[in-house]
């Protein structure tokens, strides 16, 4: 027994210093081989301020220690060069890089990897051919009339049976306060599950736990975030190769996703899918032969799909209860549009309301679901403000910091002002590039009709029938890291029923 025991420690201890070794070899080659693009030891106030996380005294979130560099950068252009990346806001550089020198800027082999576990060959994560593939596929599915009112009936009936009845159930009540932003993102994944699969996970039930497609989901794209954090990708690499720590909780988590999207296309089978108008059955009909390249397909747009849009909700709610002005407006305007008497919008109606499109135009400014995006330099380039690209250099637009420019907005570009898209009463859109919320050019989102639909009919609906009140005294909001924006803490608040037959 004592000799087991001798041997069990002697194994060990073998072990922890071959994986000390391990590390130490691993770290000293990565540095090795980092070195020459990232520059660790650069002393100059920026990177020392990011090393030291000075910047935090004076700012809440990283995305507005940016907004402040580039505000104050002549070019619009920023350099961290402890990590390798040129950040920009300036839509000249963006337009460049989304359009004119599209194929010298794509996702990347970066990036690629980092969510290679979890995406693999979705849209999301390729470049090039299979990218081009996915992309004519989907935009023929997502841009045909059919599949646009199935979304806006999908819509419309998550709100109608589950979305106002959870929140009549609470209005009005002490102690009712409720996490605008965890209602948002059951709803969300809800919706797009039932208009990707057809079928019905049920989030919006309070009294149950979230699904757990959404909670293994959740996980496995939080983990697959915090690998593009660590110094080196050797580091996430090694710890996946050994099965350690983050790295095994990631693998269990895409396990389970992927079990469970396996699980939705075998259902659709055998419900005979070809009667349904969901997209995974309009996929199933053209990918009939790789079932790993549909479940791919599948877990990019349950990610694009999912938390931008609640990430969007939340931010437009924080807004607006802050700004009684545009919700009498949005009011008046849907008042007017749909007449008194009638509980839900059509789609023609939600098309006419101009001053509602203009403020979820301008929430998504201040508060764009996606901050940053970064491509990786195919060869060496120059940039239209002069800034000189080295290949494989990363380079990030940084949308939230491109909606505070006062080059770009005037000087109240800080204030929620959804006039500012309006012309005559008309809803005049900006250049993309100048507001690449969607992303813009040739990869522009897919789904921005389809989200635009879903946020306005939500915003319609909650705002006729509820008053939010917020409930906590947090100025800003402070936002979690993770690959969408997401408000730390939540968006408490407390609902009340308004006093209506009708809306006034
Ligand atoms: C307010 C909501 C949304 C915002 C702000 C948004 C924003 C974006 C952004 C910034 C990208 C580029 C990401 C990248 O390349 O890394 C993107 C791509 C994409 N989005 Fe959205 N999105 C939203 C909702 C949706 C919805 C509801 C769907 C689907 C049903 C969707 C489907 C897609 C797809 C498939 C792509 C990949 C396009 C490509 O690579 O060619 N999005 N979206």
């Amino acid at each position: 027994m004592e000799s087991q025991a001798a041997s069990f420690w002697l194994i060990q201890s073998l072990q922890s210093s071959l994986c000390f070794l391990f590390f130490s070899f691993t770290i000293s080659f990565s540095l090795f081989l980092f070195l020459p693009r990232l520059n660790p030891w650069c002393n100059c106030d920026v990177c020392r301020s990011y090393l030291t996380s000075s910047w935090s005294i004076k700012f809440d979130n990283l995305c507005d220690w940016y907004t402040h560099l580039l505000r104050i950068s002549p070019t619009q252009t920023i350099h961290i060069h402890v990590l390798g990346n040129t950040i920009t806001a300036n839509p000249d550089n963006v337009e460049y890089m989304l359009k004119t020198r599209f194929e010298n800027y794509p996702k990347g082999k970066p990036f690629s990897l980092i969510l290679g576990d979890l995406l693999g060959r979705g849209i999301f994560n390729v470049d090039g051919d299979s990218w081009k593939f996915q992309r004519k596929m989907a935009s023929l599915q997502l841009g045909s009339l059919s599949i646009r009112s199935y979304a806006f009936e999908t819509v419309t009936s998550e709100i109608q049976h589950r979305l106002l009845p959870l929140l009549s159930s609470v209005a009005g009540k002490e102690n009712g306060v409720l996490d605008l932003q965890d209602v948002f993102r059951r709803f969300s994944f809800d919706n797009i599950c039932r208009f990707l699969f057809g079928l019905d996970p049920g989030c919006l039930e309070l009294s149950l736990p979230m699904s757990e497609f959404a909670v293994a989901f959740d996980l496995a794209s939080n983990l697959s975030a915090q690998r593009a954090m660590t110094a080196s990708p050797l580091i996430w690499k090694i710890k996946r190769l050994l099965n350690l720590g983050t790295e095994r909780k990631l693998r269990d988590a895409i396990k389970m996703v992927n079990a469970l999207a396996e699980e939705v296309m075998r259902q659709k089978r055998k419900m005979g899918f070809s009667t349904h108008q969901d997209l995974l059955s309009r996929f199933m009909d053209t990918v009939s032969d790789d079932d790993i390249y549909l479940r791919d397909i599948v877990i990019s747009f349950l990610l694009a799909g999912r938390d931008t849009v609640s990430s969007a909700l939340t931010s437009f709610f924080w807004l607006s209860a802050n700004h009684p002005e545009v919700k009498s407006a949005i009011r008046d305007e849907s008042n007017r549009v749909m007449g008194p008497g009638q509980e839900f919008a059509n789609f023609e109606q939600i098309r006419e309301m101009h001053y509602l499109q203009a403020a979820v135009y301008e929430s998504l400014r201040l508060y764009p679901p996606v901050q940053f995006d970064s491509k990786f330099a195919q060869e060496d380039d120059i940039l239209p403000d002069g800034t000189f690209v080295r290949r494989g250099t990363r380079v990030t637009y940084h949308p939230y910091a491109m909606g505070r420019m006062e080059q770009a907005w005037g000087p109240d570009c800080l204030e929620f002002k959804p006039e500012r898209w309006l012309n005559n009463g008309i809803f005049s859109p900006e250049s993309p590039y100048k507001y690449p919320v969607f992303q813009a050019g040739l990869r522009v989102c897919l789904g921005k009709e389809m989200a635009l639909v879903e946020m306005k009919s939500v915003i319609i609906s909650l705002l006729r029938r509820f008053d939010f009140e917020i409930a906590t005294k947090n100025r800003e909001p402070r936002f979690a890291p993770g690959l969408t924006a997401i408000f730390r803490g939540g968006l408490p608040v407390l609902t009340r029923e308004r006093n209506t037959t009708m809306v006034t």
